[in-house]
């Protein structure tokens, strides 16, 4: 590729995908792209329903960073108004199809732009950029909001296609066999992206195009560390046959009294003050924190378990919940939860601040779907989790902290499962009576993600060779 070259410093346009689990850390990067090299021009494509999101962002940044806003493209199976998948979490992948639309318009506000961009940063489900970047003549980074090992799956199931033997058998086990440990996961524990896949239908094909387009990118960006993941990314060096992957993680706020942390993905639903003195009340280490990210739907037998587990533990606890909980009392009378746990509960409904929980130092464990965001948060605060995998790489990143580095125990898996509430209460109360030893491996592995992002530490030098690339190659 011959690349236009210019005098001006590079304009970088970065492309999200609307998803909380997504646009989070692609927003954190681009703040540290921002912060590292102040002659740098970035645009954020968003559409008009995602723009309160970058808000944070624009105000930190007012002469580097700016929004492009376009409408979203409409599609038959996302009502009007949805723009994100938090408002409809099963529509990820007609999400990923109908975002593909915006090449042309893309396209056209490119050539009308006195500076275009000479790079493109887009999320690993918005594949279609690749071919965007190279009808601009521009190059492509894919970042990849998931892990260095989950990243390696997708690549191995997209390039590879392995099919079941008896099409029906859910626990048919799939083999990773060049991932190093050569993982492998039963049928149903595979992305769903995946298993939708139907060869020759017109949609699949168009999602598996997009995934080898980010193994055919000029860089990988990956929101991991050295230390944490360093096999995965040495067999993606390899598997890409190029030295470009830059894992530039955790990309979380190091401050979390910021306007940056505190408002990550939206604003929390409950005042923030409130928040930290009821934790201020608790003592170290004895408060669970309970969350399954920005997609999960519980089901009411889940719920109904979490609670009764929760009651039953006697521990105390943040649940952060989308829907109302109920319970009932010992006159057997229904009653909202958060009234039948007052004092020793607390359950947010909506939004919380999940980053600024985590770090307080009352805050002893985490229940957790293992997203991927919420696995980096709790390394980073050194909360051991209690895994309980739902879905996407989710059991993929709970082998990571579970089986690989230990900081986990599993609880429950899969995403219509529903645990016993006897033996979640007993785990629950087990977690912070302080015999674990995944305490210690957790403050360990902290240290080491706190010393990668540090002034010389792996991840803040791949960033910092990451941004020479890009002001060099340019
Ligand atoms: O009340 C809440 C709930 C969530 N969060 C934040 O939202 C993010 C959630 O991200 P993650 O933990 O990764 O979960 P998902 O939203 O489920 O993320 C999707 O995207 C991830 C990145 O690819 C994948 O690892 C997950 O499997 C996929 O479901 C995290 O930063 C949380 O701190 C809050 O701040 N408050």
């Amino acid at each position: 590729m011959t690349l236009q070259t210019s005098n001006t410093p590079p304009h970088i346009l970065i492309i999200p995908f609307p998803a909380q689990g997504h646009m989070i850390p692609l927003l954190d990067l681009t703040h540290k792209i921002a912060t590292t090299n102040k002659n740098i021009t970035i645009t954020i494509l968003t559409t008009p329903k995602n723009q309160t999101f970058l808000t944070p962002l624009l105000n930190s940044h007012p002469s580097i960073i700016h929004s492009l806003i376009l409408p979203f493209p409409s599609h038959p199976l996302i009502p009007p108004g949805i723009e994100n998948a938090k408002d409809l979490p099963n529509s990820v992948r007609n999400i990923m199809l109908s975002l593909s639309n915006l090449h042309h318009p893309i396209v056209e506000w490119f050539h009308s732009n006195p500076s275009p961009p000479n790079y493109i940063i887009s999320d690993m489900f918005c594949g279609w950029t690749q071919n965007l970047a190279s009808e601009l003549n521009i190059r492509r980074l894919v970042f990849s909001p998931s892990g260095a090992f989950a990243f390696s799956t997708m690549c191995f199931l997209w390039k590879n296609l392995p099919t079941r033997e008896n099409p029906v058998d859910e626990n048919e086990v799939v083999l990773y066999h060049d991932i190093p440990n050569s993982p492998k996961y039963p049928w149903w524990q595979v992305s769903p992206l995946f298993r939708s896949y139907v060869s020759g239908d017109t949609d699949s094909e168009k999602i598996r195009d997009f995934y080898l387009s980010n193994i055919q990118s000029w860089g990988l960006i990956v929101n991991t560390f050295d230390e944490f993941e360093k096999p995965y990314l040495d067999y993606l060096k390899t598997e890409l046959g190029h030295d470009r992957v830059w894992a530039v993680g955790p990309l979380l706020p190091v401050d979390d009294s910021s306007t940056m942390a505190l408002q990550r993905g939206g604003s929390s639903s409950v005042s923030v003050n409130d928040v930290v003195s009821w934790l201020d009340q608790r003592q170290d280490k004895t408060v669970v924190y309970v969350c399954f990210g920005s997609l999960t739907i519980l089901t009411k037998d889940q719920t109904d378990a979490i609670a009764s587990g929760l009651l039953k533990s006697g521990v105390h606890f943040i649940w952060s919940i989308k829907e109302g909980v109920k319970t009932k009392n010992e006159n057997d009378e229904e009653l909202d939860f958060e009234d039948a746990v007052v004092g020793r509960g607390l359950v947010i409904r909506g939004w919380a601040p999940q980053v600024l929980i985590l770090r307080h130092k009352a805050v002893g464990a985490f229940l957790t779907h293992c997203g991927w965001n919420s696995v980096l948060e709790s390394v980073v605060a050194g909360v051991p989790c209690l895994a309980w995998p739902m879905t996407a790489d989710q059991f993929v990143d709970a082998t990571l902290l579970v089986d690989e580095l230990k900081v986990a125990k599993k609880v429950c898996e899969g995403g219509q499962s529903v645990p016993d509430s006897d033996e979640l209460g007993r785990v629950l109360a087990e977690c912070i009576d302080g015999s674990g030893e995944e305490m210690s491996r957790a403050l360990k592995l902290k240290q080491a993600a706190v010393d990668a992002v540090r002034e010389g530490g792996s991840s803040n030098k791949d960033l910092r060779c990451l941004m020479d690339q890009l002001v060099i190659r340019f």
